[in-house]
């Protein structure tokens, strides 16, 4: 089995746990339910720089990145640094993330917050506005097109956007639909963990125009950034690069300053 394979056979254990423990219409009730959400996709297209800012403590492919991180400290230095929005992963078991830490990132900021997250289930969508996401993330590569439908028209219907994230054309000509706003386009192979740059490129030309280009992952250079925007990125996704130092904050302030 390989690491996707067995990450979606604990998450589908974890989110059936859950449901038996706090039911949807407890979510539906909860205070961050029913609020404004903040738009990512307006956001990238209005800047020149696009950076989304990840709040990662470990991965798979990296055991250890930042395990003392203040996950609010780490979301104001973000905002202050001028991100478009920040993503906050939630998965514990492979990413050392929680729920918890984006209802702290929600308390902290007021920047659009991406919930990162394998989802394969409605009930995570609701989890997700309930506890500050104003963005979800569908992965194509463990979902089928009518679950990304239905995924996305119900992050749509909650006022949340949504989003898409493909490695190969494959996976993109499955999902394109009217109900997602923006398309990533992963470097990382959630498969193998080999990252290249040229994922992104070859990719883009097949995305339409309607949607906001991100590429996501191994990206640590303004060079990235500037070899990517000719293909008509607009979004950038980074964790590592800034959570791997003292002050990711500080970090992503210094690189967003570097681009313009
Ligand atoms: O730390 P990096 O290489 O800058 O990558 C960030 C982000 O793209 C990566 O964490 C990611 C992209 N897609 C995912 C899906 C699930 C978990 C994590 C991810």
């Amino acid at each position: 089995m390989n690491i996707l394979d067995k990450i979606i056979a604990d998450k589908r254990k974890e989110v059936d746990l859950k449901k038996s423990l706090i039911p949807a219409s407890q979510l539906e009730a909860s205070a961050l339910f029913d609020r404004d959400t903040f738009s990512l996709a307006k956001a990238l297209r209005d800047s020149s720089t696009g950076i989304i800012a990840e709040h990662k403590r470990r991965s798979p492919s990296k055991s250890t990145i930042n395990q003392d991180t203040n996950v609010g400290q780490v979301a104001r230095g973000y905002q202050k640094a001028g991100v478009c929005g920040m993503s906050v992963l939630t998965d514990i078991k492979y990413f050392g993330g929680s729920l918890e830490d984006l209802v702290l990132a929600r308390a902290s900021v007021t920047i659009p917050l991406l919930r990162k997250e394998f989802i394969i289930d409605e009930y995570q969508v609701l989890e997700a506005k309930a506890h500050g996401a104003d963005v979800i993330l569908l992965i194509a590569a463990v979902l089928s097109r009518a679950e990304i439908k239905i995924f996305s028209e119900l992050a749509k219907s909650l006022d949340m956007e949504v989003l898409l994230e493909v490695h190969n054309k494959t996976e993109l000509q499955k999902s394109i639909m009217p109900s997602l706003d923006m398309l990533g386009v992963n470097n990382r192979n959630l498969k193998t963990f080999e990252v290249s740059l040229e994922t992104s490129k070859t990719l883009s030309e097949l995305i339409p125009d309607d949607f906001v280009k991100v590429s996501e992952s191994g990206i640590s250079t303004i060079d990235a950034i500037t070899d990517l925007k000719p293909y008509g990125y607009q979004g950038f996704l980074i964790g590592e690069n800034f959570m791997k130092t003292a002050d990711p904050g500080k970090s992503a302030a210094e690189f967003i300053q570097k681009i313009n």
